[in-house]
């Protein structure tokens, strides 16, 4: 078997630099100034019509999801429809959060109903320059100092500890990182604190924020909790490249997942290169099954007549199978933010 690697040039055409069986991609960046600029977005929809009329080759990962991960309300509503899937008290959670698109004069009153001090907020949009700009507020008068779009979440003690799950295809690997200390629940007069995350939560950071009394060795979370909120996400957003932002809270033990960032930088996961190759081995050869089969077939049936779950499909089949284009232009209102 031979086999060849390029660098995809988006800026010329993609026709004459393919056929493409897979393309692994980091667009993120590129999607949300898409969002702003016509030339980058002139570059998505090329990606774009190549794939509609390129049904056999799988993008990893697939465009939908990653409007969802680059919006934090969006990522919000995901991970607490997931909680709320499970029975009883569930041990993982999304911590309480409002989304605030304006200033609203009732932001008080939203406050004191769904979240408790300190607050984290958070841009709306999840990459990109602005989107790492934080702030921790600590009682209801430093609202006015958040600026919408944004999230506001409850802020969950968890001793300055943070677990970065990994994923990559059906493995994952867990990762401890520096995080934020803790802070005395309820509001104080703490004035509030502006930070960079990627200052906080990097391997090698040492932020002031992260220094604390020594904390008591933190309890990772369980084989099982990994596992639930990796095979959750999997499940609702059809990726396999994609990082979860895990923190245990101090009170509760429960987990928080805090966080989903597609394709991360994976720093610490020496397995990562033998792991993508064999995930990207193996959906090629499931692939390489599945097209020979549909191609056989000069009459395609649809997912109805086959009662087939168009996620377990590899991404070119649900394209083809679902009998619509699987991708649709899509720029999200991200502009307001900028
Ligand atoms: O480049 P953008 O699109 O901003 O996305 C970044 C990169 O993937 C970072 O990896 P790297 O720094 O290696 O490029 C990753 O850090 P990790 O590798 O620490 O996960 C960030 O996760 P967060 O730190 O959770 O934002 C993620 O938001
Ligand atoms: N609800 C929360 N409670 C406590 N700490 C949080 C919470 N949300 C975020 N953090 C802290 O802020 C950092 C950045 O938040 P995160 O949502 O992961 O954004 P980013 O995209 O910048 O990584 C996290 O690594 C963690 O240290
Ligand atoms: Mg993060």
């Amino acid at each position: 078997m031979t086999s060849l690697s390029l660098q995809v040039d988006l800026t010329k055409c993609l026709n004459s630099q393919g056929p493409f069986d897979l393309i692994i991609h980091k667009l993120t960046d590129l999607l949300v100034e898409a969002g702003q600029d016509l030339a980058s977005h002139h570059l998505v929809q090329r990606l774009q019509v190549y794939l509609d009329t390129h049904p056999f080759t799988i993008l990893l990962d697939p465009l939908p999801a990653l409007y969802t991960l680059l919006d934090r309300f969006q990522s919000h509503h995901l991970l607490q429809s997931l909680e709320t899937r499970q029975q009883g008290v569930s041990a993982v959670f999304s911590p309480p959060c409002v989304q605030l698109m304006t200033r609203r004069s009732d932001t008080v009153a939203l406050v004191r109903d769904h979240l408790t001090f300190p607050i984290i907020c958070k841009a709306r949009v999840a990459h990109g320059l602005r989107s790492h700009e934080m702030s921790l507020i600590f009682n209801e008068q430093a609202l006015k100092d958040v600026t919408p779009p944004c999230l506001l979440q409850s802020f969950i003690n968890h001793s300055a500890t943070l677990y970065k799950i990994f994923v990559v295809g059906a493995q994952h690997f867990v990762v401890k990182r520096p995080s934020i200390r803790d802070f005395p629940l309820g509001e104080t007069d703490q004035k509030t604190i502006f930070f960079n995350s990627h200052e906080v939560s990097k391997a090698e950071s040492c932020s002031h924020l992260s220094q604390a009394p020594l904390y008591p060795e933190v309890l990772p979370p369980s084989d099982e909790v990994v596992r639930q909120v990796v095979q959750g996400l999997q499940e609702a957003l059809g990726m396999s490249l994609f990082g979860v932002d895990l923190i245990v809270d101090t009170q509760s033990g429960r987990c928080a997942v805090i966080d989903v960032n597609a394709f991360p930088g994976y720093e610490g996961v020496t397995e990562f290169f033998p792991a993508l190759l064999s995930h990207v081995n193996k959906i090629l050869k499931n692939n390489k099954e599945s097209t020979s089969t549909l191609e056989g077939s000069s009459d395609v049936p649809t997912c109805e007549d086959r009662k087939i779950d168009l996620r377990s499909l590899p991404e070119p089949c649900k394209r083809q199978a679902s009998g619509t284009s699987y991708f649709t232009m899509h720029t999200p209102a991200y502009s307001a933010d900028r």
